[in-house]
């Protein structure tokens, strides 16, 4: 279980997120969605253990949500802590020396999927496959918590729904749960059990997919445009 309790979060004297409480229960995908700078990147963060917030706390399986969380919580990093001259299977392999719940087996056959060529230098990449390569070292280990921060960005919209689905396929719902952003909450809401929606910091809303097409009868997107403008 994630749990936010009451968390803000400032950068100087900015107040990017307000006072946020919410849980996030095991085996579910999740969106987090929101207008630019509404803090959907902050809160991933703050779940990663990476930034820490100004006050409240965050948890993850009743551990605090610092550096040390990252060995059940993959988030998917920049490839900037990545060599650039290292090939996508070096990528790979640094990867799995890095954590070792990574899954060479399943890297690889996500590696297919993503259509990577395993010799290609990541500084060839272009950015579409950039995008792919960070999906694959995220998504290859075996954690209960998986964050992924606008993954469909850059991907050309031809392959994205392939994509999606295919990504899907590798998350194990029994044991793993994933957070992940999109400012495309229509390419995505068919596979999210729920969201959270975030509007200037402060929580909106949270809900299950399944309430909201019963109790309004709108889809995710339907319900952010009639809200939102
Ligand atoms: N390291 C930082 N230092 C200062 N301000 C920051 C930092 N990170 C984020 N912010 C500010 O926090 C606010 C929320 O940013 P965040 O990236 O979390 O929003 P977002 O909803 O993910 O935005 P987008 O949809 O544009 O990606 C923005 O005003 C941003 O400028």
């Amino acid at each position: 279980m994630i749990r936010m309790t009451n968390v803000t979060k400032k950068y100087r004297n900015q107040t990017v997120l307000k006072d946020i409480s919410l849980t996030v229960p095991p085996g579910k995908i999740i969106g987090i969605v929101g207008r630019n700078g509404s803090g959907k990147s902050t809160l991933l963060r703050l779940i990663s253990g990476l930034s820490l917030p100004t006050s409240g706390s965050v948890t993850v399986n009743g551990e605090t949500a610092n550096r040390r969380i990252g060995k059940v919580v993959s988030y998917s990093a920049e490839l900037g802590s990545f060599y650039p001259i290292f090939t996508v299977r070096e990528a790979m392999r640094f990867q799995a020396s890095q954590f070792a719940d990574f899954n060479l087996a399943k890297a690889d056959e996500i590696m297919k999927l993503m259509q990577l060529d395993p010799h290609m230098k990541i500084k060839a990449l272009s950015k579409g496959h950039r995008g792919r390569l960070q999906i694959m070292l995220t998504l290859a280990r075996e954690v209960p918590y998986i964050l992924m921060d606008e993954p469909l960005s850059g991907l050309d919209p031809m392959v994205r729904e392939s994509i999606v689905k295919g990504m899907i396929s590798y998350v194990d719902l029994k044991s793993q749960t994933l957070l992940m952003t999109s400012h495309e909450v229509s390419e995505i809401e068919t596979l999210l059990d729920g969201f959270i929606a975030l509007h200037d910091g402060s929580l909106h809303r949270t809900a299950d997919v399944e309430e909201l097409h019963e109790s309004e009868a709108l889809r995710i997107s339907e319900w952010m445009k009639k809200t939102y403008l």
